[in-house]
């Protein structure tokens, strides 16, 4: 059984290097494709209520036969719950649809910087984090001046931040900026979504190892230090993604891949997304 390795979060939790994301995989397919990922070993989810799938999750969760302690989930306060009693209210959903009392990591989806005050958010997860319904909580899509103006005027200070990365968007200065403060950086679409899986580096580091493009990227991330959860409704590729222990790149290799950067986003800019669903 491949034991993935585990980083140490800021407050001494440990987190699964590679886990496995959930964004598009249908609500009625979910509770199969993540006991598929639970059988090939995967021991960390990642979801959110924006995607409406927590509910299959949690039956995944609850068939698997696992022990809750013993895989990491990761879900998501969704955009339109920007006050401090409805945020309350989307948590306690999370945890209904996930059928536990508790989740590893709870972070604020998006920073939505010209819609609402991110600090006031962030100061209902130390609420909750205080009340141990979240073992830990953290940011996605923050950029550096939303890192450092937590930092100035909160208490907790993020266990991850959880931003695209791949190799056409190395989107280093944010991972500089979190670990100067000692934030974790999660990769989101570390695959593009598959845009970078014919790029001729990938395709070539990959024919020299004798591994698919997917594996040294997902590699590449690792290496870097990341937290990586690539998503598949492919059995044949979940163990594709989930075999990448008994390789490694090197220098050269990583310095290769480093050079594809392009600064090219698949999703949102943080910045300027906006998107709050009209239901709230
Ligand atoms: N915080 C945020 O704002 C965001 C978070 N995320 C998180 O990150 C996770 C991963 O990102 P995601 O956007 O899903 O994209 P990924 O980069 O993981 O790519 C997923 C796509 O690549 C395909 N794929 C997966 N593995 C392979 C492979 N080995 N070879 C070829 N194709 C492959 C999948 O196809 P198929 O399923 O058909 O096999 C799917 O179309 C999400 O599921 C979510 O948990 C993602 C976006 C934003
Ligand atoms: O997958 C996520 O976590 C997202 O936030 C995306 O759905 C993102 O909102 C998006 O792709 C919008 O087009």
């Amino acid at each position: 059984m491949t034991t993935v390795p585990t980083l140490t979060l800021n407050n001494g939790v440990e987190i699964p290097q590679l886990g496995f994301g959930v964004f598009q995989v249908p609500p009625e397919e979910t509770k199969d494709v993540v006991l598929q990922a639970l059988d090939v070993g995967y021991r960390h989810l990642d979801t959110a209520q924006m995607y409406g799938n927590e509910r299959g999750v949690g039956e995944a969760l609850a068939e698997s036969g696992l022990a809750r302690s013993d895989v990491f989930v990761t879900t998501k306060l969704n955009n339109g719950y920007l006050d401090h009693e409805s945020a309350l209210l989307a948590f306690q959903e999370s945890l209904d649809a996930l059928g536990t009392d508790h989740v590893d990591l709870f972070l604020i989806h998006w920073p939505l910087p010209t819609v609402a005050d991110y600090v006031a958010r962030w100061r209902t997860l130390e609420e909750i984090y205080a009340s141990g319904r979240a073992r830990s909580i953290g940011v996605s899509n923050f950029q550096p001046s939303h890192l450092r103006r937590l930092r100035a005027e909160t208490t907790v200070v993020p266990a991850v931040n959880q931003v695209e990365v791949h190799p056409y968007l190395r989107n280093d200065e944010v991972r500089a900026v979190g670990a100067e403060l000692g934030i974790a950086t999660e990769a989101w679409s570390p695959i593009a979504q598959g845009k970078v899986l014919d790029d001729p580096t990938l395709v070539r580091v990959a024919r020299q190892l004798d591994r698919t493009p997917a594996q040294v990227t997902l590699r590449w991330h690792l290496q870097r230090g990341d937290v990586v959860f690539p998503k598949s409704v492919t059995r044949s590729r979940m163990e594709e993604n989930f075999a990448l222990f008994d390789f490694e790149l090197s220098a050269t290799d990583m310095a290769d891949i480093d050079g594809l950067d392009r600064g090219e986003r698949t999703g949102p800019d943080p910045d300027t997304f906006d998107y709050v669903p009209s239901a709230s």
